[in-house]
């Protein structure tokens, strides 16, 4: 394939994972209401912990388990952001 074939792929693959992060999203965002209802922390570490070694599980490569870990600790990071929003609740 040519380069530009390969950049319709990364642009239909960004589609699809845009979708799924937008996903992933509205399920972080009706935890922080629940959340907020309860009075709880938005940051959980233990959790948080859980999700980097479930997705360190799933990773089949070529990216390393570390360098999956980060790409997951940034999207993580930006759910915290989410769910501390005053519209989130
Ligand atoms: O599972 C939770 O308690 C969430 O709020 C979701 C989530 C995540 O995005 O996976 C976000 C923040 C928490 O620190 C832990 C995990």
């Amino acid at each position: 394939m040519e380069i530009a074939d390969w950049r319709a792929k990364i642009d239909e693959l960004d589609e699809q994972i845009v979708d799924l992060i937008s996903k992933r999203a509205e399920a972080a965002a009706a935890i922080g209401v629940l959340k907020k209802q309860a009075g709880a922390r938005v940051y959980e570490p233990g959790r948080e912990q859980q999700v980097f070694d479930h997705v360190r599980q799933c990773n089949k490569g070529p990216l390393e388990d570390t360098e999956i870990q980060h790409v997951f600790e940034r999207i993580v990071d930006v759910m915290r952001t989410l769910q501390q929003r005053p519209t989130s609740s």
